[in-house]
């Protein structure tokens, strides 16, 4: 097949935080079997795909609003080596990366955008190329799902410019390939575009007609079974991401899976009613020890986060970023500046909502 709707699609990627994450079992397969509550967050990653008549990939990544304003938030210079937060001589793809490495994101087969457009090209049987630039916001190796968000946009994406965007269920065998989470960013519902700043003749690709009902899902198996979570409203976020990326295999290497595991039934009830202080009783991040174990920044950052009056502070997914919960955008804010103070340079401190759910999108 090479025949395509549109030349060109552009894609906003969101950040996922998980508001409970517990191990439940150890498998074979070199996975756990996990219960995981993600929420997708309106802090998001620009992607541009167009249509070449050649086969083949090209990608090109670049950080916004710059890699100069990054680094300087990181204290680092773009191209200088900084602290890792340990001292690591094994395994180089398990070590935490240097600062200044994680501000560079592989622009080949090696990011799942690239691994992404190839699984689609195949699936769809397709003799097109692809032109792809990414606009990152999102920090790497942070827990909150940057490359897998990408990767699940990418699959979105060409399926919409081949007229192919039915095909979610079979989409999402391709995406839980890719990685766990994954399947998360597919089944999202459409991502408000504030900036609405397409060109002319370029598809939306917030047009996902086959979206999960919210922006919050309970993830099961190893993140790759779900179902949407209703909840009452949005939720005000501050986002804490060290100058340090942490090995999502490693950090589970690291983890021990508890005798009882617990369940995530209340926090997904207390959403309903978006009690703040109900929903932090309930929050609970299993990878937060092994995680705190290789970056002992995170004790310091979570003392300065709780003591900023936010709630239910926690690691999301297996690190590096933490994140807190206001009352308001108005409280995230102050909070925000206050740990700026305090932190930077030396960590982004970031303000974050959950998307809305689809009812209110349309409002
Ligand atoms: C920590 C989370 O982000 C929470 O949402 C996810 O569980 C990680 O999802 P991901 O980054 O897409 O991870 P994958 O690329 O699938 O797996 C990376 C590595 O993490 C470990 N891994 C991942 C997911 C899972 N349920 N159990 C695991 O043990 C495995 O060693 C795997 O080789
Ligand atoms: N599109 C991409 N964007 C960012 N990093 C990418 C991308 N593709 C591959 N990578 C590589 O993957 C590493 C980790 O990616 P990512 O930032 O998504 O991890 P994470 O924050 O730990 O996510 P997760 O919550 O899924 O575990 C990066 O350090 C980078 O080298």
């Amino acid at each position: 097949m090479s025949k395509t709707n549109a030349s060109q699609i552009r894609m906003l990627c969101p950040a996922k935080l998980n508001l409970f994450l517990e191990l439940c079992k150890r498998r074979d397969d070199g996975y756990h079997d996990i219960d995981t509550v993600m929420v997708a967050i309106d802090l998001v990653d620009e992607l541009q795909i167009r249509v070449r008549q050649q086969p083949g990939i090209s990608l090109q990544v670049d950080w916004l609003p710059s890699r100069h304003e990054l680094s300087c938030q990181l204290g680092v210079e773009p191209s200088s080596k900084a602290a890792t937060g340990a001292d690591d001589q094994g395994d180089p793809s398990l070590a935490p990366e240097s600062a200044a490495s994680l501000l560079d994101i592989p622009c080949d087969e090696r990011n799942l955008v690239w691994r992404a457009a190839e699984a689609a090209v195949k699936h769809f049987g397709l003799d097109l190329g692809f032109e792809i630039t990414l606009g990152k916001r999102i920090p790497a190796g942070a827990g909150m799902g940057g490359a897998s968000s990408n990767a699940a946009m990418t699959l979105l994406a060409i399926a919409t410019l081949v007229g192919r965007q039915g095909d979610l269920d079979s989409l999402h065998g391709l995406a839980a390939d890719i990685g766990s989470d994954v399947p998360f960013f597919l089944r999202l519902p459409p991502v408000p575009d504030p900036a609405g700043t397409a060109p002319a003749g370029t598809r939306n690709g917030s047009e996902n007609s086959a979206a999960s009902i919210s922006p919050v899902a309970w993830a099961t198996g190893r993140g790759e079974v779900l179902q949407p979570v209703p909840i009452g409203g949005r939720l005000n976020f501050v986002i804490v991401y060290p100058a340090i990326a942490l090995s999502t295999a490693r950090i589970y290497q690291g983890a021990t899976v508890p005798d009882s595991p617990i369940s995530s039934a209340p926090l997904r009830k207390s959403l309903q009613t978006l009690a703040i202080s109900e929903i932090g009783q309930f929050m609970e991040n299993r990878l937060t020890e092994p995680a705190r174990k290789i970056a002992s920044r995170i004790d310091e950052i979570h003392e300065s986060m709780w003591q900023s009056g936010l709630k239910g502070v926690q690691l999301t997914g297996s690190g590096s970023a933490s994140f807190g919960i206001a009352d308001t955008p108005k409280s995230a804010g102050s909070a925000a500046v206050t740990l700026r103070q305090q932190l930077c340079p030396g960590a982004r401190v970031m303000t974050a909502c959950s998307l809305p759910p689809p009812a209110q999108t349309q409002t």
